[in-house]
């Protein structure tokens, strides 16, 4: 089976305490995944790890079938993985909107003419136009986390992995998001405690608890 994504006996300590201890799961090419658990569980911790942003205390990670040995692996595939954490309030790294959304692609080295219509095109995917000149700052909590979800689908990742997407979201913005992500045919991890959203995206839900994975059903 073609794989995105192995984990391998993944274990994590902070301090002299395990949160995570042998975690274990294989996400298929183009397979969309949930993560379930109580809040403090190491729900984001996980992703986190995936993500490059944390080290695993013990444990391989395999991405596209290549061993991460070292965090600077997780480089190569800084393109190839799109990830939205929970709290955006730190991810944004221009001023407005649409520098915001072209920075991602002008960071690939595409034109500025280029970058500014996919930008405008995704703003108009996302009903989120009407945001194009705005501050990010000044924005709302759900306003930003749709502008950071724009910023990350511009670049196309293979890999999405998804911190409580629709949290902030109201039911309008969630249904617009939860049809946008069954659209796009891409490998996801997603983390949510908002399981209508899960049960309409993902095909396998794990329940994090006890610090491991258990695949469950939700209905
Ligand atoms: N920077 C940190 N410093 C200290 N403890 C931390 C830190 N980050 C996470 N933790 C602890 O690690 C544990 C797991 O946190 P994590 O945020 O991964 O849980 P979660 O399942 O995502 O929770 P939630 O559903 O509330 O977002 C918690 O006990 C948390 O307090």
């Amino acid at each position: 089976m073609s794989c995105s994504l192995n984990l391998r006996s993944i274990s994590y300590k902070k301090g002299d305490k395990y949160i995570l201890e042998d975690i274990n799961f294989d996400l298929d090419h183009k397979e969309k995944i949930a993560i379930v658990g109580q809040n403090g569980v190491g729900k984001s911790t996980l992703l986190k790890i995936i993500a490059g942003l944390k080290i695993a205390t013990n444990g391989e990670i395999e991405i596209f079938h290549n061993k991460i040995k070292y965090q600077n692996d997780f480089e190569k595939y800084r393109d190839e993985i799109g990830y939205l954490p929970q709290d955006v309030s730190s991810f944004f790294l221009c001023i407005t909107v649409i520098e915001d959304i072209m920075f991602s692609l002008l960071t690939l080295g595409i034109k500025k003419e280029e970058a500014y219509k996919k930008s405008i095109e995704m703003l108009k995917r996302l009903d989120i136009l009407y945001l194009e000149n705005r501050v990010i700052y000044d924005l709302s909590g759900g306003e930003q986390k749709i502008v950071a979800l724009a910023a990350i689908l511009i670049k196309e990742p293979k890999i999405l992995l998804l911190d409580e997407p629709t949290n902030a979201l109201d039911k309008k913005s969630e249904n617009l998001i939860l049809d946008i992500l069954n659209k796009i045919d891409k490998s996801m991890v997603i983390v949510s405690h908002d399981k209508i959203f899960i049960e309409k995206l993902a095909s396998k839900v794990y329940n994090l608890e006890n610090k491991s994975l258990t695949e469950i059903r939700l209905s």
